[in-house]
């Protein structure tokens, strides 16, 4: 997907909300353990509960990796759902030697057809480049995690700077803001303008709203840009809104309330 055809949606749905879809046999509605492939069916109910406030969704990888071929195979039939109108991530969190890397890009790129893939950077310019190659794809490279754990090294300086600092200004010059985003947790928007600063135009893919406790509003007023320039993801806050039958419909009012949170933001931007 082009950055301008997800702002184009954005637009449309006044929302830049992702939903995760962090799908936990052991907290899926019980009702579910019955049906046929119980991890997809909770899938499919979420994204039609969702799908008109979500311009993105985020499929956590662990989620599906730690059921075996089973949970890939969950994984392909949610892929192949998503509508293709809205934006996906394979949130994998990898990167490697080259050779490796390329293989890792074919795998959600190619055989899944994801749009984008969450990488790490801490191996460097040959982990990440591979990636880049994709025409049309896109890669979320950390920088400021939601963690309490990202501040052991994110925050270390050198020349003056910030680890992450380096990370942005530095990778920023392997591809664009066209196959480039970032991540940026919403449990740290006192960093947000300082990061404006370094890459304005970039897509920022912030979590930690909802069961992080990260604030909303102080990302919006910090983060936005003149095409948005922001995917804010809900997970546990949406999907787990309810354990019960009503599920689908709880994780519904969940991200109405979030869209309708961002609608004014979208509406003022310039
Ligand atoms: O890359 C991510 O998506 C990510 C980065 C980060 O800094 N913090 C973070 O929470 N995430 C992911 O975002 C999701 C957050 O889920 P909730 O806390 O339930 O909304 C999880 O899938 C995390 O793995």
């Amino acid at each position: 997907m082009t950055k301008e055809a997800l702002f184009e949606q954005i637009q449309q749905k006044k929302s830049f909300l992702c939903v995760g879809l962090d799908t936990d046999i052991k907290k899926i509605p019980t009702h579910l353990l019955d049906t046929e492939d119980p991890i997809f069916e909770f899938n499919k109910q979420i994204i039609d509960a969702t799908k008109a406030f979500a311009v993105a969704y985020k499929p956590n990888i662990a989620f599906y990796e730690a059921m075996g071929a089973a949970g890939w195979a969950s994984l392909e039939k949610t892929i192949n759902y998503i509508p293709k109108d809205i934006f996906t991530i394979a949130d994998a969190k990898r990167g490697d030697i080259g050779n490796t890397s390329l293989l890792y890009a074919r795998a959600f790129f190619d055989n899944m057809n994801f749009d984008s893939v969450t990488v790490a950077p801490y191996m460097g310019s040959d982990s990440v480049k591979p990636f880049l190659e994709f025409k049309d794809k896109w890669v979320i490279l950390l920088g400021v995690t939601s963690n309490e754990g990202g501040k052991d090294f994110q925050f270390l300086e050198s020349d003056g700077k910030p680890l992450y600092q380096h990370v942005m200004e530095t990778s920023s010059t392997w591809g664009s803001d066209q196959n480039m985003m970032y991540v940026v947790g919403a449990t740290r928007p006192e960093y947000l303008q300082d990061i404006r600063k370094t890459i304005p135009n970039h897509f920022l893919l912030v979590p930690g709203v909802g069961a992080q406790g990260g604030d909303l509003e102080a990302v919006c007023k910090n983060g936005i840009n003149s095409q948005c320039g922001l995917l804010i993801n809900s997970t546990r806050g949406i999907i787990y809104a309810s354990s019960g039958k009503d599920f689908a419909e709880a994780a519904h009012e969940e991200a109405k309330k979030l869209q309708q949170q961002m609608a004014t933001f979208v509406e003022n931007i310039k």
